[in-house]
């Protein structure tokens, strides 16, 4: 089976460039945009040879999991962009909803979720599946010509393989039973997209996007550990605030907001952080 865009996702004028290999889909999509691209292009592989993770970590996409990424160029605030990687878990979670048949996964198995979703939201990007995580999510950007700026929205989804070598549990499609296949992912995300992209209708729908992120949260009230720069920070996952960023009340009852770190849940992971 070949990629392909859902029709809402053609009809607004997106398009799509489908490789068998690629580098990363992110370096690819911010080389258009460099090259004079306008956006609205999704760029998809289902290997990668060097892909890109968070925190310049690397991420390994081999044959037959799915590496998407749509390139946006804009003239708006780059501030606002970022809440674009909320945009993009919900409309992953929400293709994953569509195309998994229901029963074939737990509900979330996270002792402090709400237990009500399949598919759970970990801050700030990633997808869980029964506590571990199935996707990842990595917002790049470039500066441009004429005050735009290019941001590459990269989804990266565990279909057939994930690494067993991780520091924190992960999982695929394939390992929790449900024979999806990286193409039929996709065409379930690029619509799934533009319903959650019409929802935060360039950041004026955030706080939408705020509420339904919270609803698949996952360790929200839980206990934490939260990496930030080499420190860590330990206490109760409160919320996230109307800008997206993690609210955590400390030990000592304090709270703090972080914009960018990594998560551990649970009083076990804490103390390993
Ligand atoms: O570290 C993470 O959790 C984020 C992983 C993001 C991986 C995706 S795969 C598609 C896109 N291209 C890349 O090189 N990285 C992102």
């Amino acid at each position: 089976m070949a990629f392909r865009l859902a029709p809402t996702a053609a009809s607004e004028g997106f398009r799509l460039e489908a490789h068998d290999t690629v580098g990363s889909t992110n370096a690819l999509a911010l080389a258009h945009a460099r090259a004079g691209d306008l956006g609205k292009l999704w760029v998809v592989s289902k290997k990668q040879e060097s892909g890109r993770g968070r925190r310049g970590r690397t991420w390994a996409t081999p044959e037959g999991n799915l590496a998407a990424t749509l390139l946006i160029v804009s003239g708006g605030e780059l501030r606002l962009a970022a809440t674009l990687g909320f945009v993009a878990g919900l409309a992953l979670a929400d293709a994953l909803d569509a195309v998994v048949p229901q029963g074939r996964i737990a509900i979330g198995v996270d002792g402090a979720s709400q237990g009500k979703n399949r598919f759970e939201l970990k801050w700030p990007n990633d997808v869980l599946a029964s506590g571990a995580k199935l996707a990842g999510i990595l917002l790049e950007s470039a500066l441009l010509e004429g005050d735009r700026f290019a941001v590459a929205v990269g989804i990266g989804v565990n279909v057939v393989a994930y690494p067993e070598d991780l520091p924190y549990p992960a999982t695929s499609l394939r390992a929790l039973g449900a024979n999806c296949d990286a193409e039929t992912l996709f065409l379930a995300l690029s619509d799934a997209w533009n319903e959650n992209a019409r929802l935060w209708d360039d950041g004026r729908g955030l706080a939408a996007i705020r509420r339904r992120w919270l609803a698949r949260a996952a360790g929200l009230g839980g206990e934490v550990a939260v990496r930030v720069d080499g420190n860590v920070v330990r206490g109760t996952f409160e919320t996230i605030d109307e800008d997206c960023r993690f609210v955590i009340r400390d030990d000592a009852g304090t709270v703090v907001t972080i914009a960018a770190g990594d998560v551990h849940f649970g009083a076990v992971a804490s103390a390993r952080v």
